[in-house]
């Protein structure tokens, strides 16, 4: 059966696929600690990060049963660099993790809170020349074959820039539909103006395949959106006639690595 949230095919059934589930050491999301000993340090060599978004023209919304995913036509020419990045990266899709109610939801975690919602944008490494694809990307066993960059929503205003996308969910309402995004999306009106503070780690996709290429990038700052919003997502079912409710996984060890802050 395929891999999801429910306790037959959830997180902790996952290694029986992917045994990198149980063995890796260099998996996500984990919990971001901020103090004690084996918290983020802060690194003032960290550059804010730089995205070129320019409105997609042309994107599939999609729920895969397991979140839903805004995917522009390959033909996109959006674009990451900056921060911890030495090359640049093009974008792939974005997608969001959420929960059943406003006390779980996002993947990584803050000294143990979670928020109700994760925005992931997946990025690939497009000056490799061992892969040209995000798909070769992520069987590519590089360990930074991959960028994503995580944002975490908490309730409070209506936000108005992901409003187009919230509106939609109840076009994908089944697990496997689709719809063509209907005009353009302007992405960057969704994210904070600066992107000056975040935490980044060496890590891993946090759904099958578990691959181990992700240069992980999560900012302090949340994103708000309204509960109404957030009942949007948990309207979204996952293809067994039940609403997906808790697409995250749980935090993974650490292990040796380390996390760092751009930020003090
Ligand atoms: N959730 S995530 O961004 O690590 C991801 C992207 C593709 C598969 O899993
Ligand atoms: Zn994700």
């Amino acid at each position: 059966a395929p891999w999801g949230y429910s306790k037959e095919n959830g997180p902790a059934t996952w290694h029986k696929d992917c045994p990198i589930a149980n063995t890796g050491v260099r998996q996500s999301p984990i919990d971001l600690i901020t103090t004690g000993q084996t918290c983020a340090k802060y690194d003032s060599n960290l550059k804010p990060v730089i995205v070129s978004y320019p409105a997609f023209s042309e994107a599939t919304f999609l729920n895969n049963g397991h979140s839903v995913q805004f995917q522009p036509s390959a033909g996109n020419l959006s674009e990451l660099s900056g921060g911890p990045l030495t090359k640049k990266y093009k974008f792939e899709q974005f997608h969001f993790h959420w929960g059943n109610n406003d006390s779980e939801g996002s993947e990584h975690r803050v000294n143990g809170k979670m928020y109700p919602a994760e925005l992931h944008l997946v990025h690939w490494n497009s000056e490799s020349p061992n892969f040209s694809s995000f798909q070769e990307a992520v069987g590519s066993n590089d360990p930074h074959a991959l960028c994503v960059l995580g944002f975490f929503l908490k309730v409070g205003a209506e936000n108005a820039s992901l409003k187009p996308i919230t509106d939609l969910l109840s076009k994908v309402k089944n697990a496997g539909s689709s719809v063509s995004f209907p005009g353009k999306f302007d992405l960057k009106a969704v994210l904070p103006e600066t992107l000056t503070d975040y935490y980044t780690y060496d890590g891993s996709l946090t759904t099958p395949p578990l691959a181990e290429c992700v240069k992980w990038i999560v900012f302090k700052e949340p994103i708000e959106v309204s509960t109404a919003q957030m009942e949007a997502f948990r309207a979204v079912d996952d293809g067994h006639g039940k609403p997906i409710t808790g697409n995250y996984r749980p935090p993974c060890p650490l292990h040796t690595r380390t996390v760092a802050a751009s930020f003090k």
